[in-house]
């Protein structure tokens, strides 16, 4: 585990064996039936893999949690206030486009919602925060940089759910329509956990701003090799066109419709021209920041974890 040489850095830095070792200390099973719910989620994840890598995490997440719960009741006493309630507890998921965020997201949501002390887990993605396409167009730039995003207003939401606002908005974005879906909104009601899922969320703050991450009570960066992601990329676009490009309203409808070499040199310029610079430039370097890193193998399932020492 930690050799002479990791004793100096910030992480202890785990194989897959020793992560899963500690599966034998997760005092939560699953029975048959949620393995079923967690099928239902639609996500091409193996079984194996939640057992061995992602139920550990749930049960490492409950315990800070629980342990960030009795730090704010000791400084409330401190304070010599009265106990307030809880804030929501908030997680961040870092990491490129396809790097599997959104998979992680939704399955740390239903395992998280399974421990009675927090069964309201909610999972927004900073999606809803870009700027429309046409001011994207208008100030020419690149969708996913870390300046197609309302900043402030995503700040702004973030601050609020940790305040513990009752109810708090944020605007929708549609993967049908590429864009943002004028005058829709989502509602955050007092969540015991939001999961806050982003490319960009480990971003640092302009200089004398406060940070998103500011507000982050824990962060989890999936990392795995470029080239991997690239080909995840290349793939979920391929299926996708079998698929959600089908439908008539879908933005890519286009590429159903066209020869397949055609449609995957789109796409591959997409990767090279957006997607791979953001994820070098922006989003790779932010990976330091993380309270926690998922490696991932070439086949998606995670082959080291490196967790933050306190
Ligand atoms: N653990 C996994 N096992 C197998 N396939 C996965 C896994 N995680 C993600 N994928 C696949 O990789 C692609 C990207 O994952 P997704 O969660 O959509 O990424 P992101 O939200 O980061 O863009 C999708 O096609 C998804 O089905
Ligand atoms: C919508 C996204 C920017 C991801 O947003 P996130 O919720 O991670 O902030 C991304 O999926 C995207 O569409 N990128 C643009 C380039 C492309 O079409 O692949």
């Amino acid at each position: 585990m930690a050799t002479s040489l990791q004793q100096h850095t910030p992480y202890v830095d785990l194989s897959r064996e020793e992560w899963s070792a500690l599966r034998a200390r997760t005092p939560l099973p699953l029975t048959a039936a949620e393995v079923e719910r967690l099928r239902g989620l639609g996500d091409v994840i193996d079984l194996t893999e939640v057992r061995e890598v992602y139920l550990p995490l749930s049960r490492l997440l409950n315990l800070y949690v629980g342990a960030t719960e009795g730090l704010r009741g000791a400084v409330s006493t401190f304070l010599g206030g009265s106990p307030q309630p809880p804030t929501p507890f908030v997680i961040a998921v870092a990491g490129s486009v396809a790097v599997g965020k959104s998979t992680v997201s939704r399955l740390l949501r239903s395992l998280l919602a399974r421990w009675p002390e927090h069964p309201r887990v909610e999972l927004v993605t900073t999606d809803g925060f870009l700027l429309p396409n046409a001011e994207l167009r208008r100030r020419g730039l690149r969708k996913g940089f870390p300046e197609s995003y309302d900043r402030r207003a995503l700040t702004r939401f973030v601050a609020d759910v940790k305040a513990g606002r009752a109810e708090v908005e944020a605007p929708v974005y549609s993967h049908l329509t590429y864009d943002i879906v004028p005058g829709a909104r989502l509602t955050v009601r007092r969540p015991d956990i939001l999961i806050l899922e982003g490319l960009n969320v480990l971003q640092p703050a302009p200089p004398g701003r406060v940070g998103l991450a500011d507000y982050f009570d824990f962060s989890v960066y999936v990392d795995a090799r470029p080239a991997d992601i690239r080909r995840w990329y290349l793939d979920r676009f391929g299926k996708l066109r079998a698929t959600a490009f089908r439908d008539p309203d879908s933005y890519f409808a286009k590429y159903a419709a066209v020869p397949e070499k055609e449609a995957m040199e789109y796409a591959e310029n997409n990767w090279r021209t957006i997607n791979e610079p953001n994820l070098l430039t922006n989003i790779a370097p932010t990976r330091g920041r993380a309270t926690l890193v998922l490696q991932k193998s070439e086949r998606h399932t995670v082959r080291r974890v490196r967790l933050r020492k306190l």
